[in-house]
């Protein structure tokens, strides 16, 4: 076939795309009037999750699954937008790799709120001012951000989905490595290249700032700087990247979540975690105990981290992730058991477990 008649063909597959795709967001609409009804909430991770999940089944290629997730993220992220004007705060300011986490999950046609620090996030969430909100909670490489565990201490919001984001780091300067005297980041990511920092800048002095994208502020103004930061926030303040991919491991990546109101409802066909909070008495075996509720049903716990309660010195609660729902039989067992033994259990949401 010549040119016209391939991109007439087009021209003629794109109405029906066109076509369909209105067809889908009208129905998303009407979705979002029965749920307002019915006052459930309008994003559901794990009905997205379980429409991804059909998809990745039926597709026949030549279409890769990543292309097709990516292609629908934005379709639901236009119908959610039709279902109601939907705002997502995240741990700002603009361009820190919690905002690209958050466009990854939610898309382009949703409205952002670029919060100043971790609590900002809950307490946005949590006067709904916000709908959801998105927070970093652990690195491959750099473990835990206890600052974002220990708010589940206070807060009642929820875990409703986790996202999974390839960090990779640049040095961000108006000079070139030879000539820069102080390296800014946030404490997480110059722990992710600490390795790469102590090879190429060993003179340089290291300083933590509130985020990756105050650091480029900091280099944008200071020549004798440099930032650890995004190629995005590079772009987004007109200061150079001098050297890519800095990070000490290849494979660093965040895992952040989403949190909100309401937890993620059970989809059938769709893995699930979820996330404890729980503290034991003070007892020889009192921990392997906790922890044999969950093996003793088959249950695979993914995760513990410890964290010091915030009452009494070396004293400790437990973070626990484990895979299944909250409304799956042998889960809300298991949590029967361990509310019978352990002073303090908190369910703090099941969700997705999609990488
Ligand atoms: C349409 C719905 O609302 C939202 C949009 C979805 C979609 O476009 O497929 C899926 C889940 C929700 O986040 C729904 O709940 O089914």
């Amino acid at each position: 076939m010549d040119l016209d008649t391939l991109r007439k063909k087009i021209d003629e597959i794109d109405q029906e795309v066109l076509k369909l795709l209105n067809e889908r967001v009208r129905t998303a609409a009407q979705i979002g009037h029965v749920k307002r009804l019915e006052g459930s909430p309008i994003y559901v991770a794990s009905r997205e999750e379980q429409v991804l999940r059909k998809l990745g089944a039926l597709n026949q290629g030549p279409l890769s699954d990543e292309a097709i997730r990516a292609i629908y993220r934005e379709i639901m992220s236009a119908a959610i937008a039709l279902e109601k004007p939907m705002r997502i705060a995240y741990l700002g300011p603009e361009a820190t790799y919690t905002h690209q986490a958050a466009l990854k999950k939610f898309g382009a046609s949703i409205d952002y709120i670029a919060a100043p620090a971790i609590p900002d996030v809950f307490h946005l969430v949590a006067k709904g001012d916000a709908d959801h909100g998105v927070i970093p909670i652990e690195n491959s490489t750099e473990g835990a951000v206890s600052h974002s565990m220990d708010m589940f201490f206070e807060s009642d919001l929820k875990i409703c989905a986790q996202i999974f984001t390839p960090i990779s780091h640049s040095l961000i300067s108006l000079s070139q490595p030879n000539e820069i005297e102080r390296v800014y980041s946030k404490d997480q990511a110059i722990g992710q290249c600490r390795n790469w920092l102590h090879a190429h800048l060993p003179n340089a002095s290291i300083h933590t700032c509130d985020s990756t994208t105050k650091a480029v502020q900091i280099a944008k103004d200071d020549p004798k700087a440099a930032a650890i930061a995004s190629i995005l926030a590079s772009d987004l303040y007109g200061v150079p990247v001098v050297a890519e991919g800095i990070q000490d491991r290849l494979d660093n990546t965040t895992r952040f979540l989403v949190i909100g109101k309401e937890s993620s409802g059970f989809a059938k066909g769709v893995e699930f975690k979820t996330s404890f909070l729980i503290s034991v008495d003070h007892k020889v075996g009192a921990l392997e105990k906790a922890l044999g509720v969950f093996s003793s049903r088959g249950l695979n716990l993914s995760k513990i981290e410890s964290r010091p309660s915030g009452k009494t010195a070396w004293e400790y609660c437990f973070f626990l992730d484990v895979l299944g729902h909250f409304e799956e039989e042998t889960v809300a067992a298991a949590v029967e058991d361990l509310k019978a033994f352990c002073p303090f259990v908190k369910w703090l949401g099941s969700y997705p477990n999609a990488k």
